[in-house]
């Protein structure tokens, strides 16, 4: 149905090859899974087969790509569209409508579907994804996973044969994104679509996959198999895979419940150890408060009675699903909303009534769409700014990028970085003021396994350096590795407040898969094994 025949690509201006090599075939009616570090290459491969790249992206495309026996290079993305159906990473880039409901229909009106099938096909996905309650609602209003939500129920209801999926869960909460997956199955097992996904969040979808396409290197031919097969070898997989990998398990397990019937002797090896405590060293100042904090956006009530402390030392997750408050909470936190009701104090100013230039000592934010923090032309006039404004020392905020992603060129336009590079650069402008409270939404998107485990390196340094920390996440691997506490938002309303532990082992939906894998001892990370196997008895 895809297929690639010794394809490479370079985008325009560039000294090395995006793709090199490609040469592999996706057959009609299979769910197949693209991996790999950040900036490999993986959103490249994925436009090239809607045709994005090379006609909207420009550069240099040799070998031949077809979707359905229709060559993308002379096919235009406009005459694919009634085969292939496209979710990018940025969903707000691709919106062409204003509300929820033109939306959906808007695919179905440019194919000349008729009315009465549009209108079932809108009503059936409105329901599919939860959208229902939002179907009026503008989508600039809406939160980050609805705003997603929206633009996979839009390809949904053209009933594409091929789905190409650029991180479709990215900010899906845990919940949504398993049913997002079930019904990307349910298309490929009852309808033959055939389904080409990119994702760093293993967990949630190696186990979903027919055949894994592994990049494992800038430029480096794919690697091609099954995905018990990549799994063994790829240098990204997930916990389960790292545990299967470190406990010898064979054949290597992908799912949970395999890897639960593999477990009973590291159970037994693990019986008489227990975990490190994660708590902060010694938790110091209140630096953020939040009492009895309402905080309406235009008719909604999108925070309720919160009350919230966090101290000097403390690293704090905010979960909870799509729509519950949690970006709310976090840009009030920087002034960016003023209380309808309660009170809030940062480092102890009032946000929404000090100076921008005075907060920016106290408190710094990265929000959940890093190009909102990038205005300069190059990577390196990007990070020269964040220097100055923040008076460190010159290359300071270089340093931190190449810390977080080892390889970003300094001299290209932040908009055509990947995804991930673009995260690593906004976040690394964040980290040069080193503001004593560091505020993070959904820090993770697009990183890759590495680049997160060093991003935890480095928030933990600034904990115990004495910073407070607070993320919205709905990465639970990442909550699980990093958090001292566990703050879980429903509806705009704080429904739990713990440490870690008791909050993520206490409910399925939050729990990391080490934890699920070793229940009902309270193991939760795979680094955690590790070190108790290592540490002599
Ligand atoms: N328009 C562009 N112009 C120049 N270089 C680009 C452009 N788009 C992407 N690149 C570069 O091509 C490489 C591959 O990018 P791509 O977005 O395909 O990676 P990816 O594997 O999808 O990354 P991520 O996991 O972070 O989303 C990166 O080094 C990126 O900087
Ligand atoms: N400008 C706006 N006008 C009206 N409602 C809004 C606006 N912005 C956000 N909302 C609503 O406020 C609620 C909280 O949104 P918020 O972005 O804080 O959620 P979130 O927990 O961060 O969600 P996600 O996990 O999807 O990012 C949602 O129901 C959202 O639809």
């Amino acid at each position: 149905m895809i297929r690639f025949e010794q394809v490479s690509f370079r985008y325009a201006d560039t000294a090395a090859p995006a793709l090199q090599g490609v040469d592999i075939e996706v057959p009609e009616g299979e769910l197949c899974l693209v991996v790999g570090p950040s900036g490999v290459g993986k959103s490249t491969l994925l436009g090239a087969v809607s045709g994005l790249v090379p006609h909207f992206t420009g550069g240099h495309l040799t070998g031949r790509v077809t979707v359905a026996g229709r060559d993308t290079r002379t096919h235009r993305p406009r005459e694919l569209a009634d085969v292939v159906g496209t979710v990018g990473q940025d969903p707000l880039s691709h919106f062409v409508t204003d509300t929820v409901e033109d939306e959906l229909a808007y695919g179905m009106e440019s194919l000349g579907i008729a009315p009465e099938t549009m209108r079932r096909r809108v009503e059936e996905t409105l329901d599919l994804l939860g959208l229902a309650e939002l179907r009026d609602r503008p989508i600039a209003t809406l939160s980050g996973g609805q705003q997603q939500r929206v633009a996979i129920g839009s390809v949904l209801t053209v009933h594409p044969r091929v789905l190409v999926l650029d991180e479709p869960t990215s900010a899906l909460d845990p919940g949504a994104a398993e049913e997002v997956l079930a019904v990307l199955q349910r298309l490929v097992h009852d309808l033959g679509t055939t389904v080409l996904l990119a994702e760093h969040r293993l967990e949630r979808v190696v186990q979903y996959a027919d055949q894994v396409i592994l990049l494992p290197s800038p430029g480096a031919p794919p690697v091609v198999g099954a995905p018990a097969d990549i799994m063994a070898v790829s240098p990204v997989h997930p916990p389960v895979v790292a545990l299967g990998r470190l406990a010898g398990w064979s054949p290597l397990p992908l799912s949970i419940r395999d890897a639960r019937r593999a477990a009973g002797p590291l159970r037994e090896r693990l019986a008489d150890r227990t975990p490190g405590t994660s708590g902060p060293a010694a938790p110091g100042e209140l630096l953020v408060c939040a009492e009895r904090l309402g905080v309406r956006r235009g008719r909604v009530e999108a925070l309720r009675g919160v009350d919230l402390a966090v101290r000097a030392g403390e690293t704090v997750a905010l979960m909870g699903r799509n729509g519950a408050g949690k970006s709310t909470l976090l840009s009030t936190l920087v002034g960016l909303h003023t209380p309808a009701a309660g009170t809030v104090t940062v480092g102890g100013a009032v946000p929404h009534r000090t100076r921008p230039a005075e907060l920016l000592r106290r408190v710094g934010l990265v929000p959940q769409e890093p190009r909102d923090l990038l205005y300069a032309d190059t990577v390196d006039a990007e990070c020269a700014a964040a220097d100055r404004d923040a008076a460190a020392p010159p290359g300071t905020c270089r340093g931190l990028v190449a810390e977080l992603l080892p390889g970003i060129p300094g001299d290209v336009h932040p908009r055509d970085l990947s995804e991930g590079q673009r995260l690593s650069l906004a976040l690394a402008i964040v980290l040069t003021a080193s503001p004593p409270v560091l505020l993070l939404d959904e820090p993770t998107r697009g990183l890759d396994y590495a680049a997160k485990s060093r991003l935890v390196g480095q928030l933990r340094a600034l904990a115990a350096a004495g910073h407070a920390i607070v993320l919205a996440t709905h990465d639970v691997e990442l909550a699980a590795d990093l958090a001292h506490r566990v703050v879980i938002l429903a509806d705009g309303e704080i429904v739990a407040d713990g440490p870690a532990a008791d909050v993520v082992l206490s409910s399925p939906a939050f729990a990391p898969q080490t934890a699920k894998v070793l229940a009902p001892a309270p193991w939760l990370t795979v680094t955690q094994v590790t070190r108790a196997l290592e540490a002599t008895p």
